[in-house]
């Protein structure tokens, strides 16, 4: 559908307009009057958020690709029917299929002022059953307003069970990534990528980024808690549907090899990925479903 028929169908006068956006993509934007959003209906990906009188909240690479098919840096991309690299397949797209493909607009509506609710969907496909040979629907609830709510849901509409990992990859904004503390993994057993070492520690007390973090944190159902010293601002991740998450920041070496990515990027972001990661995967029943949700708020 072009623009002029999408908003024609789903614009809001004066709070949702949908645009071409970066790189042309159709992108819709939220003005209302608790917050403003974008989200690239290319990928599902919410680019920006920022509530009103605050700072944006999100990271998003001035370096990244907008383009259809290519996945975008920053902001929250959907990592869907697997999280990381494909189980068994290395020649499949890290992450999944879902943040690099079209979705359709199911429904936008703005049941309050301060409140926009945007419902995208993807289905199975010619395309999708040739990577991942399973009829589904996979819809993600954007809700934006003072605190922005995150939903994905996953429907099996197939006569077999499927097994998927998935995350809301959040990027962070933050002033100064060596003067944050995140809360809420103490005590937690992570799964350490770091330099492909593959092994399982244990998380004591806050973190600190002062180097290459790619932790995957299992049982871990409760929230996470940001702290950013420098930029004065205090977020809080809860979440349902879910017993994983990640913490990412790829430091100085990663940096600089990583596409869409500046070699100083890592100084501003970091990444609290609410999850359905490893050992937290779920199988979805034929007429099943699963939602896995991320509600972030200012404290
Ligand atoms: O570069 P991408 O495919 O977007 O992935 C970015 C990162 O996502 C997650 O946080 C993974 O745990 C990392 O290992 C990965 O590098």
């Amino acid at each position: 559908m072009d623009i002029a028929s999408l908003n024609a169908k789903y614009a809001i006068p004066g709070q949702v307009e949908i645009v071409a956006g970066r790189g042309g993509l159709p992108t819709i934007n939220v003005n209302n009057n608790a917050a403003k959003s974008e989200i690239s209906i290319m990928g599902g990906h919410v680019l920006t958020y920022q509530p009103k009188g605050e700072d944006e909240m999100l990271w998003l690479s001035k370096k990244s690709d907008f383009a259809d098919g290519l996945p975008i840096r920053g902001g929250i991309p959907i990592c869907w029917p697997w999280f990381g690299p494909h189980p068994t397949d290395k020649s499949q797209p890290l992450h999944g299929f879902v943040r690099t493909m079209m979705w359709d607009i199911c429904s936008i509506c703005a049941p309050t002022p301060e409140r926009t609710i945007v419902v995208l969907v993807i289905k199975d496909n010619d395309h999708t059953r040739a990577i991942w040979n399973f009829p589904f629907k996979l819809e993600l609830e954007v809700s934006i307003g003072e605190r922005l709510e995150v939903t994905l849901r996953t429907y099996n509409s197939g006569c077999t069970p499927f097994h998927i990992t998935q995350g809301i990859h959040t990027y962070f904004g933050v002033k100064d990534v060596s003067a944050i503390t995140i809360h809420g993994f103490d005590g937690v057993s992570y799964f350490n990528k770091v330099g492909g070492a593959n092994n399982t520690l244990i998380q004591q007390g806050p973190i600190k980024v002062d180097k290459e973090i790619d932790a995957v944190f299992l049982n871990c159902a409760g929230a996470a808690e940001l702290e950013d010293h420098a930029g004065k601002r205090h977020i809080r991740i809860d979440k349902e549907g879910s017993n994983s998450a990640v913490v990412w920041n790829p430091w100085i070496e990663r940096s600089k090899n990583l596409p869409g990515y500046e070699p100083t990027s890592y100084q501003t972001m970091v990444c609290i990925e609410t999850c359905n990661a490893l050992a937290d995967g779920r199988d979805i029943a034929p007429g099943g479903t699963h939602a896995l949700k991320a509600n972030i708020s200012r404290l």
